[in-house]
C-alpha cells in the first residue's frame, strides 16, 4: 500500500498510479509573478453557514473531518468555479518538527502545514465518486498554515486527536463549522490539478488561499502525536511529513484573482 515513507512515499507512487506522471499533477509551487491577473475571475464564496461535521478519523494518511454532503447546505462557488462544489470533508498535510510540511509551495518557500477542504460537483455528478474523476468534478481549497500564535479555534480539533491516535479510529466530531479556519481574506490562486495522494486523480480545480492562518508550534505538535500504525502494530510510527512535493506545471497557467 501506499505511504510517506522511503519504500512507499511519494517517489514509488507511479507504479501503482501511473497517472503520478500526468500533465496536471498536483501539488505546484506557485510562483506569484508568472500568474496571470484574471478579470474575469470573481470573488470566492464561501457558504458554510448551516454545515455541521459528522466525525473525526485517522485513515492512516492525515486527520479527515467528514461532513454530510446529501444537500447543498454547505457549498464552495464562484471563482474558477461555474457550479456549486459540496464540502465532502477536510483533512492537513505537514512536516516534522521544524521542517516544513505543506504542499503547495510559494516562490519555493514551504509552510508548516497545509489544509484541503475538499468539494465535489453535485450539479453535474451524481456521487463523490463519480466526481472524483472527472476532470471538473472536484474543488479543493488549500489554505497555508504557518506558526506563531495559537489559532483559537483550531485547539477544537487538537483537543480529541487523542481519540483518533491510531489509524483506522473514528469518533464522533458534531457542529465544527471550518468557516473558522479562514484567513481574513479570500484572495486566491487556481489551477487546474488533482488529488495531491493516490489515486492522485486528475479532477481538481485547486484554489489556494494567498493567506495564511497562523497556528501555534504547540498545536502543530499535536497533529504530530497521531500515528500512521494501528493500535495493534507494535512499532509505531509517528504521522508527519504526509506531504508530497510540487510537481512539475507541464505548461499549465495559474490564474490569481483581483
Ligand atoms: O490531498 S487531497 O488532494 O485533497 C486528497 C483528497 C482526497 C479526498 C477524498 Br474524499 C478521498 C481521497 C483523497 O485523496
Ligand atoms: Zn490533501
Amino acid at each position: 500500500h501506499w505511504g510517506y515513507g522511503k519504500e512507499d512515499g511519494p517517489s514509488s507512487w507511479y507504479k501503482n498510479y501511473p497517472v503520478a506522471e500526468g500533465n496536471r499533477q498536483s501539488p505546484i509551487d506557485i510562483v506569484p509573478n508568472e500568474a496571470s491577473r484574471d478579470r474575469d475571475l470573481g470573488p470566492l464564496m464561501i457558504n458554510y453557514d448551516h454545515c455541521t461535521s459528522i466525525n473525526i478519523s485517522n485513515n492512516g494518511h492525515s486527520v479527515v473531518v467528514e461532513f454530510n454532503d446529501s444537500d447543498d447546505r454547505s457549498v464552495i462557488k464562484g471563482g474558477p468555479l461555474d457550479n456549486p462544489y459540496r464540502l465532502k470533508q477536510f483533512h492537513f498535510h505537514w512536516g516534522g518538527k521544524g521542517h516544513e510540511g505543506s504542499e503547495h509551495t510559494v516562490s519555493g518557500k514551504g509552510f508548516a502545514s497545509e489544509l484541503h477542504l475538499v468539494h465535489w460537483n453535485a450539479v453535474k455528478y451524481k456521487t463523490y465518486g463519480e466526481a472524483s474523476t472527472a476532470p471538473d468534478g472536484l474543488a479543493v481549497l488549500g489554505i497555508f498554515l504557518e506558526t506563531g500564535d495559537d489559532h483559537r479555534w483550531l485547539h477544537m480539533i487538537t483537543d480529541v486527536l487523542y481519540t483518533v491516535k491510531y489509524k483506522g479510529s473514528i469518533t464522533d466530531f458534531k457542529g465544527f463549522n471550518p468557516k473558522c479556519l479562514l484567513p481574513s481574506s479570500l484572495h486566491f490562486w487556481t489551477y487546474l490539478g488533482s488529488l495531491t495522494t493516490p489515486p492522485l486523480h486528475e479532477s481538481v480545480i485547486w484554489i489556494v488561499l494567498k493567506e495564511p492562518i497562523e497556528v501555534s508550534e504547540k498545536q502543530l505538535g499535536m497533529l504530530r502525536m497521531l500515528l500512521f500504525t494501528e493500535e495493534e502494530d507494535n512499532q509505531k510510527m509517528r504521522m508527519e511529513n504526509n506531504f508530497r512535493p510540487p510537481q512539475p506545471l507541464k505548461g499549465r497557467r495559474v490564474r490569481s484573482s483581483n
